[in-house]
């Protein structure tokens, strides 16, 4: 492991256990590891795990969903090993979370000025009434927003208002670390790419990493460094943004992604979208998950499940056992070592 990793996962599996009927195995075998500074991008359709994933990465997963297996260190420190207490001073300091809806993030009921007040009051005691007001307008200034607001409650704010705020919350105490869960994806194109370029500016700013779930691999190409792209809870193919920006994308399923999005910018292409649909995640299948979809398909496909595999050099990993790429590139990865794992890149 090197120096630069913040936060790791190994081996993640998420299961949804109701103790009804089949459990749903969500997430299976996922590794990621995000560097300092860099934003990982993970992609995918709806209901492939993405969510889950986030939810496991930032230890918040809810009854019945469980970690069934692996593990996630921030700093070389297991999260899932961490006290309440020591929880609860790692959350916002050094890795905070900004999900999909802003208006269930904020409490309705109470100004935003109040709500910035909550977070510096419990993790920031010294500071005083008039330090906490000063932060918080300097926050809401940062993400565009006039420190008036601070008297606002959220439902006099618009939708990209409102998640600029989640933004800012999510800034407020410095993090190393910042999860967004399709924080753009309820918001008009324009709110869309005023945000997306304000992530991109604040990042420069104050050098925190990102990892930004969507289900738009596009709007990945052009902000991420690097991505890992998840079908039926698995990633099935893990690279430097820039190869899948020159057409270098090793799965059927990575490609089919980028065909079925318009891109944010530039000409609208000819969008065929993938057919079919993705599997059930409570049924086992012994091949390849993506196998009925699948426009490269070969009968080994069905038969036997492809690990996900290191091809030729660089971050390029997919498991695929046709994807564009000559035979020979091709190596089994090692699982010794705690970096190279069988079920992710390291
Ligand atoms: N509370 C729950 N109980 C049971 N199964 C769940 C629950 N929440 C999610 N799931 C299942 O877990 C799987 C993954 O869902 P998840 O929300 O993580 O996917 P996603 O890729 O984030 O999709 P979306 O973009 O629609 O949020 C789905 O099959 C879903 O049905």
């Amino acid at each position: 492991m090197t120096d630069d990793i913040l936060l790791a996962a190994h081996h993640v599996d998420v299961v949804y256990d109701t103790g009804e009927g089949t459990p749903t195995h969500a997430v299976r075998d996922v590794a990621v590891e995000l560097r300092r500074g860099e934003l990982l991008g993970i992609a995918g359709e709806s209901g492939c795990g993405k969510s889950t994933l986030a939810y496991a990465l930032t230890r918040l997963l809810q009854p019945p969903a469980r970690l069934a297996a692996g593990t996630v260190t921030l700093d070389g420190q297991d999260l899932y090993a961490l006290d309440r207490e020591a929880l609860r001073a790692v959350r916002w300091t050094r890795l905070s979370m900004v999900f999909q809806s802003a208006m269930n993030a904020l409490n309705p009921v109470t100004t935003v000025g109040r709500q910035f007040d909550d977070i510096f009051r419990a993790h920031r005691p010294a500071m005083t009434a008039t330090e906490r007001r000063a932060k918080a307008g300097e926050l809401l200034d940062m993400v565009g927003i006039d420190p008036s607001r601070l008297r606002s409650h959220p439902h006099e704010l618009s939708g990209g208002m409102r998640q600029r705020v989640v933004i800012a919350m999510a800034l407020a105490l410095d993090p190393d670390v910042v999860v967004m869960d399709e924080p753009t994806t309820a918001l008009d194109v324009v709110v869309q790419r005023e945000i997306l370029d304000e992530i991109e500016e604040l990042r420069e700013r104050l050098g925190f990493a990102v990892i930004f779930i969507t289900h738009d691999l596009n709007l990945l190409l052009e902000i991420s460094d690097r991505l890992a792209v998840m079908y039926a809870g698995r990633i099935v193919e893990y690279a430097d943004t820039a190869r899948i920006a020159e057409g270098g994308a090793l799965h059927p399923y990575t490609r089919g992604l980028l065909r079925s999005f318009p891109a944010l910018t530039g000409d609208r292409r000819d969008l065929r979208g993938i057919p079919g649909q993705p599997p059930d995640l409570r049924l086992a299948t012994p091949g390849c998950a993506f196998a009925d979809r699948c426009e490269a398909v070969v009968e080994r496909c069905r038969a036997q499940r492809p690990e996900l595999e290191r091809v030729g050099e660089g971050l390029s990993w997919a498991a695929c056992h046709v994807a564009r790429h000559h035979p020979s590139d091709r190596q089994a990865v090692p699982t010794e070592s705690a970096g190279q794992t069988r079920g992710g890149p390291a």
